[in-house]
């Protein structure tokens, strides 16, 4: 099995996608927030670029909630900003929600050309390695980062992958910045919730409130659900 880590938004050639299982990842905090929304009972979620076109859903359909963030906090008239805590089971059983955030939304939507697209995080880590094991495909790892840059989360994460990957096929073959990835995630895996907290996007959004959702992020197989993208919509894969 060939798996490659992909650092950022950025560096996402489509071609290379093709053919291949996708892993998404957006540690802080989308694909943690849609893996919590999916596994509390959201029927389904909706990742789309720009505010004007998630306000378009809600117009079609009232039922639909609308999540997400700019600058990290909630966006005006919307029912959910991209914390994963709001999005419990009394709000969001039963519901499809139409989320948009800067990068994870993003790259998923840039990750199309996958043959199969999953959202990946520390919450549903051993879910996503079963998923790709079991899809027996190639796998790409994407970074979604920050602002088109990398961010340590999600390549710890994608290390996290890697590991679990080669324990499963000694033969793995891996690009660079997945060694690397798996290099620096054995040597943090210990401390992964201070090394979060003290990470760019750590330290931005402990300032702004979001201690508790780091937190949240950092802890290892949470859940057992992989969203997975069927046309437009993740929905919920369990097992
Ligand atoms: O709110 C978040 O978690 C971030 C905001 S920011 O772009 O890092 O400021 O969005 P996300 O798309 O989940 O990375
Ligand atoms: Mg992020």
């Amino acid at each position: 099995m060939l798996a490659d880590v992909i650092p950022s938004i950025n560096e996402i050639r489509s071609d290379e996608l093709q053919g291949k299982t996708v892993m998404v990842i957006d540690v802080l905090r989308a694909t943690s927030t849609i893996t919590t929304a999916l596994a509390n009972g959201s029927s389904g979620v909706i990742p789309v670029e720009t505010v004007c076109r998630a306000k378009q859903y809600q117009s079609a359909d009232q039922e639909i909630l609308l999540g997400g963030e700019r600058f990290c906090k909630k966006i005006n008239g919307f029912d959910l900003g991209n914390s994963p805590l709001e999005y419990g089971t009394d709000i969001v059983k039963d519901k499809r929600i139409v989320l948009t955030t800067t990068n994870g939304t993003r790259a998923i939507q840039k990750s199309i050309k996958g043959s199969q697209v999953i959202a990946a995080c520390f919450l549903n880590i051993d879910a996503c390695i079963q998923f790709a094991l079991e899809s027996k495909k190639d796998v790409a790892i994407v970074c979604s980062g920050t602002q088109d840059r990398f961010s340590l989360e999600d390549g710890l994460c994608a290390g996290l992958l890697i590991q679990r990957l080669s324990e499963a096929d000694p033969k793995l073959v891996c690009n660079d910045f997945a060694t690397a990835m798996r290099a620096a995630y054995l040597q943090m895996a210990e401390h992964l919730e201070e090394v979060l907290m003290s990470s760019d996007n750590g330290r931005r959004m402990c300032k702004i409130g979001f201690e508790a959702d780091i937190r949240f992020c950092a802890r290892l197989n949470e859940y057992s659900v992989v969203p997975i993208l069927n046309g437009q919509m993740l929905t919920p894969y369990r097992f």
